[in-house]
């Protein structure tokens, strides 16, 4: 591989963002690739790759280089430096990084992935929490799975057509992909690339969502005419799953706290055809309060550490910290004892998070079953689904059924 100045020095510009400002990579990276217009599809994915790929082995890489944040632009070009040479990249005569020791970063690296933290490229509080959480052997394979990048998945649009016939579509119009086994709306591309600009994307006929995702609107069970709250709909991805599998029958009422999220959801729901979908904003109680037993389904698709979601969203290692976890764990279990009472007698609720830590997951239900608010509910079934055991997202879900209070009392 030939290495291209400008789209070098671009990636060393996005990383000093991503670093020292704090910016979210994939907002920097958006930005970056619009820097110019010539850049084609290889230049614009090699910028993509390099950026995500040092940001995912910063603790590594750093470690190797012996550079400490806040970063130089040198520091930043000997983190290059040693993302190419571990590729086996020839680096060319820049004096950025004419005087790179090869010799010396492959060995430091044969002696730094010795250790896990080092290898895996996490802060010290990430892995001794996962330790602690998921134990030794588990949390080993896990971050693993999760220093993965994750590949395409697509879900196609039932509303507007079926699997083959979207299958067919994307190969006319250049893009190969492969059935999952067990994942009946889901097609893996075969190669990583930009299909937002595909016809058969403008034309509502399928939605970007990773494998795991796709799970948790069919594990709440919904049936066209029922009436669904999606508690915590951010733009929608499980909100336009679950109008598609209601077939457009039926209502799906989708909230969040912020209206901008739900904004978006609307322009895709539109492109989806997607006509049973009512969006509310959560600015008072009295949203929620209004929607008291009135709901067959509810979904909770609560915000999270997001630890289950590293492949796809590397920078999250260096932007959590053990406090928001902490305050997380809290809104997740007031979002679930004050969101259940929207269920009404007899109908069922899905708690999910994209986190793969007890912590976050079957600990809040029992917690939440245990509680007042949680004494009508029972545990039908939950899944724990590990990047490590299927190579997709780390997800949770558990679904819950109310009972008729009064039905039990008697008994
Ligand atoms: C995991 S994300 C949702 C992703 C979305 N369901 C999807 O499939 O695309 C969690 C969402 O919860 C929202 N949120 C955070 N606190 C909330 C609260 N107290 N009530 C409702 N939504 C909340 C966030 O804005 C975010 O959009």
């Amino acid at each position: 591989m030939r290495l291209h100045r400008n789209l070098v020095f671009a990636t060393v510009d996005a990383l000093l963002e991503i670093f020292n400002e704090g910016q979210y990579a994939d907002k920097v990276i958006e930005k970056t690739l619009k820097r110019d217009k010539r850049w084609g599809a290889r230049d614009r994915s090699f910028i993509a790759e390099t950026t995500y790929d040092i940001v995912r082995w910063k603790r590594l890489y750093a470690e190797i280089a012996e550079v400490k944040e806040p970063f130089s632009r040198e520091n930043a070009f000997r983190l290059f430096a040693v993302w190419a040479t571990l590729r086996g990249i020839a680096l060319p005569d820049w004096k950025q990084i004419e005087e790179t020791p090869t010799r010396r970063i492959k060995g430091r690296f044969d002696a730094l992935s010795k250790i896990r933290k080092f290898r895996e490229s996490i802060p010290d509080w990430l892995d001794e929490l996962g330790v602690a959480e998921l134990g030794e052997d588990i949390w080993e394979k896990e971050i693993g799975a999760l220093n993965k990048q994750a590949p395409v998945i697509i879900r196609v649009n039932t509303l507007k057509t079926d699997i083959q016939t979207l299958q067919q579509k994307l190969k006319d119009e250049g893009f190969e992909t492969i059935n999952l086994k067990d994942y009946p709306y889901a097609l893996q591309l075969v190669e990583r690339a930009n299909i937002f600009k595909t016809e058969s994307f403008q034309n509502g006929l399928f939605e970007v969502q990773d494998a795991s995702s796709q799970l948790v609107a069919d594990f709440l069970d919904v049936k066209p005419g029922d009436r669904v709250v999606d508690t915590c709909a951010g733009a929608g991805g499980k909100s336009l799953h679950l109008a598609a599998l209601m077939e457009n029958k039926g209502q799906v009422i989708a909230l969040d706290i912020y209206g901008n999220k739900l904004k978006e959801l609307k322009r895709r729901a539109k492109r989806a055809g997607a006509h049973n979908i009512e969006t509310r904003v959560i600015d008072n109680n009295k949203a929620i309060k209004k929607l008291h037993g009135k709901a067959d389904k509810v979904l909770i698709d609560a915000p999270c550490s997001g630890l289950g979601v590293l492949s796809r969203n590397p920078d999250a290692k260096w932007k959590l910290e053990p406090e928001f976890l902490d305050r997380i764990r809290k809104t997740q279990q007031e979002i679930i004892r004050q969101y259940c009472k929207i269920v009404k007698k007899e109908g069922k609720m899905v708690y999910a998070t994209c986190s793969v830590l007890p912590s976050e997951n079957q600990l809040q239900v029992k917690d939440f079953l245990a509680s007042e608010e949680g004494k009508d509910f029972k545990l039908i079934e939950d899944r724990k689904i590990l990047s490590s055991e299927t190579g997709y997202d780390g997800f949770y879900m558990a679904l819950l059924e109310k009972s008729d209070s009064k039905t039990s009392e008697q008994v």
